[in-house]
């Protein structure tokens, strides 16, 4: 009898954000996790890291895991469902059993953009839900939407659920919605960190050392985010409540509104989601 039950192919970036902060939280322990990873090195590194099991082989994964976590690129899609395939019906026909994984495993997919209609047939009969969690899972403050597939139970989502809680907050929405959230919360932490880089270089610009105007600059979004998130208060109030009238507040955002902020950081979550629809085609 096997005793994983996280098993993970493609174990990159987030694929180990997601099991440092669950291995962190005690949801599983390193021995009932197993990724599967096509370079020697980065095996070698989340085993030294974090005392997991990994493995060259997506099969020994899938054949494995009572949780199936696909976390490649949505471009190797298609070769890693391919090679599940080949395996489980040459399984198959040597005994009968389905052999690209337990019986009962879910599917997890992350992959941005791969529709539920092309995950659920490399898996028939199987449950298969889409999150799209974010980097920020990492310390515990992750953002995941779960749209889950026909076939999973209210018990599986309820698991799927309490697993992405250990690494930040859960919504649940309809498949339709997971190519804006991508654009959104899964590549925003990209957008954040080029405005807490850019601040940065604004404070040195106006004569900060460096490592003053990172520590501002970081904790200013921090603490803003934090103030928004505890109070609830609508962020055109918190800007008009720092803006006093003919003071500095109101000169940076004018130089922001003339150089198009807005509407780039809109333009930003709509490339990122029509790039999502394009990934899934
Ligand atoms: N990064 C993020 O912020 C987020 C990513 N996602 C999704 O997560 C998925 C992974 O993204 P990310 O972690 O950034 O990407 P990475 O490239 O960091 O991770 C993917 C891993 O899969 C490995 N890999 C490549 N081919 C195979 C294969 N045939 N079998 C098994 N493993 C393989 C890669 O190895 P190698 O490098 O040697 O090719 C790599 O280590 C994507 O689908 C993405 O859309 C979702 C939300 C946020
Ligand atoms: O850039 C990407 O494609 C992935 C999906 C969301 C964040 N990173």
């Amino acid at each position: 009898m096997t005793n994983i039950k996280f098993g993970t192919i493609g174990g990159g970036v987030m694929g180990e954000a997601l099991l440092s902060r669950l291995i962190a939280q005690k949801v599983y322990l390193p021995r009932e996790i197993l990724v599967s990873e096509p370079g020697v090195k980065r095996r070698e590194f989340l085993t030294e890291k974090y005392g997991i099991g990994t493995t060259a082989s997506n099969l020994e994964v899938a054949a494995a895991t009572e949780v199936l976590f696909l976390a490649i690129k949505p471009q190797v899609f298609d070769t890693v469902a391919l090679e599940l395939a080949v395996a489980a019906d040459r399984k198959q026909g040597n005994n009968g059993e389905t052999a690209n994984s337990q019986p009962e495993a879910l599917v997890v997919s992350i992959l941005a953009g791969v529709p539920l209609s092309k995950l659920e047939p490399a898996f028939p009969g199987r449950g298969v839900l889409r999150v799209m969690p974010n980097t920020p899972a990492t310390v515990g403050a992750g953002m995941s939407a779960i749209a889950p597939g026909k076939l999973v139970q209210p018990a599986d989502l309820e698991l799927v659920k309490r697993i992405f809680q250990a690494v930040g907050e859960v919504v649940e929405v309809p498949e339709s919605m997971l190519d804006a959230v991508t654009g959104l919360s899964g590549s925003g932490p990209g957008y954040v960190a080029i405005l807490i880089e850019a601040l940065t270089d604004g404070g040195v610009c106006a004569g900060l050392p460096r490592a003053i105007a990172s520590q501002l600059a970081l904790q200013t979004v921090f603490g803003t985010a934090k103030l928004l998130q505890e109070t609830g208060m609508h962020p055109a109030e918190l800007k008009d409540r720092v803006t006093s009238p003919g003071g500095t507040t109101i000169a940076g955002i004018a130089k922001l509104e003339s150089n198009g902020f807005r509407s780039a950081l809109i333009e930003a979550v709509k490339a990122a989601y029509l790039r999502s629809q394009e990934l899934g085609k």
